[in-house]
């Protein structure tokens, strides 16, 4: 099968990260670090990094992997504390870490787009893994200006959503055109999921981001009621929202910008895996003005605006309300 080498360096990079952030957060020492951008960032975000970008160049030296993160901040001399924090927890992974490779490994994350890369989130929905909630562990592998692969590590999502309390931790592994699939992180446990082909009267509702910076809440709002969705939207940190619209437990998630903030772009590491699992679920994805998504072009999504990522037989009506409003 086309992909298979990278899926299964994929998963066990993922699975090895989450893990990671998993123990890091019950030692309880996933505390924020400012970046220069205000923006939060834990040892476990550069610690999942690391693992993964040594991972894909120990198997693919030639791949170059383009990460949210850096090791700027940790190269500083006031930060040897967490480098050595970090250091520690890689090695129970990966016995050759050391201090100036594990800097190093999170540095190979720098590459930029090309014909083959890969795209790397180490912690998307940082403030949910410091709040306790959901994140996501997000890997995809672009070429040709697709995305062919993307595993997406949830350890704090519920296995199903409607059973809040049951088992928890979750994979979602796509390849393109070979369909959609999750994976129980506790019991290996593996299920195809094709929910997103169309909505039904229980997953009729949006889901949304727990920060309302963001996302433009009152007119993604606007939107789920114009196409007809009553319930109250699923509020739910980190791209774990295109999973819970791939497994069909909402049909919509509607990222909208803020009038206030003309210039914010979003990032490719920020939808890439999530974009393949719901596509491969039978899902549709989009900016809001319906053109496709450009993963190949920038870091950042430049020349679009928003998503809309829904059940495939609601997506016209959604992208026509949206037209209507904006
Ligand atoms: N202003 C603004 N507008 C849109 N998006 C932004 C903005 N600021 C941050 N981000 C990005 O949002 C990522 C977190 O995604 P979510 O909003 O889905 O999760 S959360 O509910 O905020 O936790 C988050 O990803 P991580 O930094 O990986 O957590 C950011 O890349
Ligand atoms: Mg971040
Ligand atoms: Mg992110
Ligand atoms: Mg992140």
């Amino acid at each position: 099968m086309p992909y298979e080498l990278e899926k299964q360096v994929a998963i066990a990079s993922v699975i090895q990260a989450a893990k990671l952030c998993v123990q890091i957060q019950q030692d309880r020492l996933a505390a924020a670090i400012e970046k220069p951008d205000f923006s939060p960032v834990t040892i476990a975000d550069l610690g999942a990094q690391a693992i993964i970008c040594q991972a894909i160049a120990a198997a693919f030296p030639q791949d170059v992997v383009v990460g949210e993160e850096d090791a700027k901040l940790l190269r500083q001399p006031q930060m040897s504390e967490q480098l050595e924090q970090i250091t520690a927890y890689v090695r129970i992974h990966v016995s050759e870490a050391s201090a100036d490779r594990v800097l190093d490994w999170i540095d190979r994350g720098n590459g930029k787009v090309g014909d083959r890369f890969w795209t790397l989130d180490p912690i998307d929905g940082t403030k949910g893994f410091l709040r306790g909630d959901r994140y996501a562990i997000a890997l995809a592998l672009i070429e040709n200006g697709e995305v062919k692969l993307g595993v997406m590590g949830c350890p704090t999502l519920p296995l199903d959503l409607n059973q809040p309390q049951g088992e928890r931790g979750v994979l979602f592994v796509a390849v393109k055109g070979q369909g959609a699939t999750q994976i129980a992180l506790k019991t290996g446990a593996t299920q195809p999921i094709l929910g997103a082909r169309t909505a039904n009267k229980s997953n009729f509702r949006s889901t949304e981001s727990v920060e309302s910076r963001h996302g433009n809440l009152p007119l993604q709002r606007a939107i789920a009621q114009a196409v007809g969705m009553t319930a109250e939207p699923l509020s739910i940190d980190s791209m774990a929202k295109y999973a819970v619209v791939a497994r069909g437990e909402a049909a919509l998630y509607l990222r909208l910008p803020w009038a206030e903030y003309p210039d914010y772009r979003e990032n490719i590491w920020d939808h890439a895996a999530g974009a393949i699992v719901l596509e491969e679920a039978g899902g549709r994805v989009s900016d809001m003005y319906g053109k496709p998504l450009e993963f190949a072009t920038n870091a950042k999504m430049l020349n679009n605006r928003g998503i809309i990522a829904s059940s495939s037989d609601i997506y016209d009506a959604v992208l026509a309300a949206l037209q209507e409003k904006v």
